[in-house]
């Protein structure tokens, strides 16, 4: 009969190995073939050492030892077989029956022991159950190490994961938490279980976060997904915001649950989640909203956020029937700060500039930069302009203490317009446009105060349009007039010099001043134009007059900080008087002291570059600027003009004349000259020419002329020359 064939259950192949190993040829020969005849691949060994030799090269899946042999017995094969091929099965077919023989074999590793003689049927039985034990011994070994690896790599999954994966019992407590959490949060897993969920939540979203445990309509189909802050653990590190995704587990879904829950002491696993760290995307995401409503130096609402909490503001005032103010606030000689100390230091003074202002006010108000130096303030629900009043006053006192910028000491303050909702409009663009044409009007004032905004500023708007308008005509249609007031020599009473300064004849309005139209000219850029066609002017009248035999005659000009400032000012000028033939050692500049300040190296650079060319430049009202006496010596002036308000005080007894005397003495010490301007009266002249100032300019000798007046003083003065 021949049995089935048992596949060999260590090396893979179809059929079992086996070695067969007897001292007696005979008996080998016959269990061999025996073996054979059932289909297995049998090796005879001849003895124990045999045996060993073919253990050595080949592997086996059973061995069936005889116990004696010579040499080496079939026990030391047995140890041998253990030491090079511990999955090889042992059977020991012997003729020894002793109890102690048996025993010993087995506990030496034997499966099963066959007694010689054998019967043939019942040696395989036995041979086969080995085999098949082995064999259940070796699916169950590959079981559990698939098992194991399986585990393994499940486990590595989880811990190795970048979220947090957990799961809840059906109280919400922890009954797994992976490694992530020590990464994260700082915890270690097991601290946590049997802790409640509520334990990582941020003290705020404790009821977001534990609302998806008790809501029904949440199921596995239907996860929720919300965002909530978890706790580090200490309070060192700030709380974390993290995306969880949490689900209650259908059992009969899940093939591991209950081996999971029945392998855990613990309580019944109900929630499943996983937990995704997104601080860092909702910190970038705060920061691009902060970026996108706040001014980065200021850390200051913007003007889209401004105008937004306005829209609601005035939403809300129209619904309860209440007042609000907007202030639109503008610094006092920031670009002169800015300019001279750099835009490092500008940036700090904003800084300490917004500190100060928002010490000022209530949690409710919004103080917004506008952008430059400008600010708005929204004050919602007042009660009345006084309440605005009150704090425009506040403001501005608040920012009177001097501000110490490294090692200089700088002032500034803040010209601010209000505008109250309803009166002065009920639009958004209405009430910021009404507060900067108030603040507008508190500059054009003198600056450093506060205005309301009135219907009447508006007037001035429409008309400072219609005016703009016709200054542009003015240009095209040579409406500029050029006035000429001398400059007197303080000892001969000669004229030596003439100030140009502009009129505008107006054709409806008549003969207008600097004050009327330069402000806008300046504020339109128009300026420019207007200043090319001032010095094309003069220059061709002054020319004429000078070789009408005026060798000397110098003509003074003045600049506007637009024209100074523009990159091409140099070229442009000596441009010009090559055009117009103009000797440039005639010309005289004006410039004011702030203009030297608002960029002193740029304009030392600009006048020397003039200077050389022969062009004399005078420092106009001096005395009034906001400036530093360092920068005298180090640019090349040639003349102070004294300010008419200096001059205004002498002969009253006022400080004002003590002044002249330091000027004067000065200009004397930097041989400069002086022009006293604003002299009005013999008191004064006597006083200047005491103090040896050399030329006179004022109503005494005469206001700003037009040329044919000028024409006819300038052939006087040549005739009483010649008599
Ligand atoms: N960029 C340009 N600025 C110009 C130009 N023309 C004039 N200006 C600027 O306008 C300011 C005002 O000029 P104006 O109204 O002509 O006043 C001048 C004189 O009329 C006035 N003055 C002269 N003497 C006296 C006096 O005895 N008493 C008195 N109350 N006023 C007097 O002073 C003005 C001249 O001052 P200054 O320029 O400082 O010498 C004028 O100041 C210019 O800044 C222009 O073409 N371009």
């Amino acid at each position: 009969m021949t049995r089935q064939l048992i596949h060999s259950p260590v090396t893979d192949s179809i059929v079992a190995r086996i070695l067969v190993a007897d001292d007696d040829p005979r008996l080998l020969s016959s269990l061999s073939s025996l073996l054979a005849q059932q289909g297995y691949l049998v090796t005879s060994a001849l003895g124990g050492r045999e045996a060993c030799r073919q253990l050595n090269t080949r592997t086996f899946d059973l061995a069936m030892l005889d116990l004696r042999m010579p040499e080496l017995d079939g026990f030391e094969v047995m140890a041998h077989a253990a030491k090079v091929q511990p999955k090889c099965g042992i059977i020991v077919v012997s003729g020894e029956s002793s109890f102690s023989s048996v025993s010993r074999a087995l506990r030496k590793g034997a499966q099963d022991y066959i007694k010689k003689p054998f019967d043939p049927d019942e040696m395989l039985t036995t041979l086969e159950a080995v085999l098949g034990k082995q064999s259940l011994v070796r699916a169950h070994t590959d079981v559990q190490q698939r098992l194991e690896k399986s585990e393994a790599l499940h486990r590595y999954i989880v811990n190795n994961s970048p979220d947090i994966v957990f799961m809840l019992d059906d109280q919400g407590r922890f009954c797994f938490i992976n490694r992530k959490i020590e990464s994260l949060l700082g915890y270690n897993s097991e601290e946590l279980n049997g802790k409640h969920f509520r334990h990582l939540l941020d003290e705020q979203d404790i009821a977001r976060g534990t609302h998806p445990l008790r809501d029904p309509s949440v199921t596995p189909e239907n996860p929720r997904t919300f965002e909530v802050k978890l706790k580090t653990r200490g309070s060192q590190k700030a709380n974390r915001y993290f995306e969880i995704t949490a689900f209650p587990i259908d059992h009969g879904t899940l093939p591991l649950g209950a081996d999971f829950n029945a392998r855990t002491s613990g309580p019944k696993a109900r929630f499943y989640g996983t937990a995704r760290d997104v601080t860092e995307r909702k910190e970038a995401e705060a920061f691009i909203n902060f970026q996108a409503y706040h001014d980065l130096l200021t850390r200051l609402p913007n003007r889209a956020l401004f105008t937004d909490r306005l829209s609601l503001a005035i939403t809300q005032a129209s619904r309860s029937k209440q007042k609000l103010a907007v202030m639109f606030l503008d610094l006092d000689r920031f670009k002169v700060i800015n300019d001279t100390l750099g835009h490092a230091m500008g940036d700090v003074l904003l800084q300490v500039v917004t500190q100060r202002l928002e010490s000022c006010l209530r949690k409710g108000d919004t103080l917004s930069r506008f952008g430059g130096d400008e600010f708005t303030l929204l004050l919602p629900a007042i009660n009345s302009s006084n309440d605005a009043r009150r704090i425009a006053k506040k403001l501005i006192d608040a920012l009177k203490a001097p501000f110490q910028l490294g090692e200089h000491e700088v002032f500034v303050g803040v010209s601010i317009g209000i505008s109250l909702y309803p009166e002065a409009g009920t639009s958004m663009d209405q009430l910021i446009q009404n507060a900067d044409i108030a603040m507008y009007h508190v500059k054009a004032r003198g600056k450093d105060g506060y205005r309301f905004y009135s219907e009447s500023m508006n007037i001035d708007t429409v008309n400072r349009l219609s005016l703009e308008r016709d200054l542009r005509q003015a240009l095209e249609n040579n409406e500029l007039r050029v006035y000429y007031q001398p400059q007197v020599c303080a000892k001969s009473g000669r004229i030596v010099g003439l100030e140009a300064l502009v009129r505008w004849q107006h054709p409806d309005r008549g003969l207008l001043y600097p004050k009327d139209f330069l402000p806008l000219a300046e504020e339109t850029k128009l300026i420019v134009a207007l200043s090319e066609q001032v010095l094309a002017q003069a220059c061709r009248h002054v020319k004429g007059w000078i070789l009408d035999g005026n060798r000397d005659l110098r003509l003074a000009v003045n600049m506007s900080p637009i024209q100074v400032e523009h990159p091409r000012f140099v070229e442009n000028l000596i441009r010009q008087l090559k055009n117009e033939e103009f000797p440039a050692s005639h010309l005289e500049i004006e410039i004011t002291e702030n203009v030297i300040m608002n960029d002193l190296k740029q304009i030392s650079q600009k006048l020397q570059q003039l200077a050389d060319h022969g062009v004399r430049i005078a420092i106009d009202d001096f005395g009034t600027g906001y400036s530093s006496l360092n920068y005298l010596h180090q640019l090349p002036i040639h003349t102070l003009k004294v300010d008419q308000s200096f001059i205004r005080g002498i002969g009253n007894g006022e400080d004002d004349a003590c002044i002249v005397n330091a000027i004067v003495a000065m200009a004397h010490g930097l041989r400069l000259d002086i022009i006293a301007e604003g002299v009005e009266t013999d008191a004064q002249l006597a006083y200047l020419r005491g103090l040896g100032c050399q030329q006179i300019q004022g109503f005494l000798y005469g206001p700003a002329q037009p040329p044919e007046a000028i024409s006819r003083m300038l052939d006087g003065q040549r005739v009483r020359a010649v008599v």
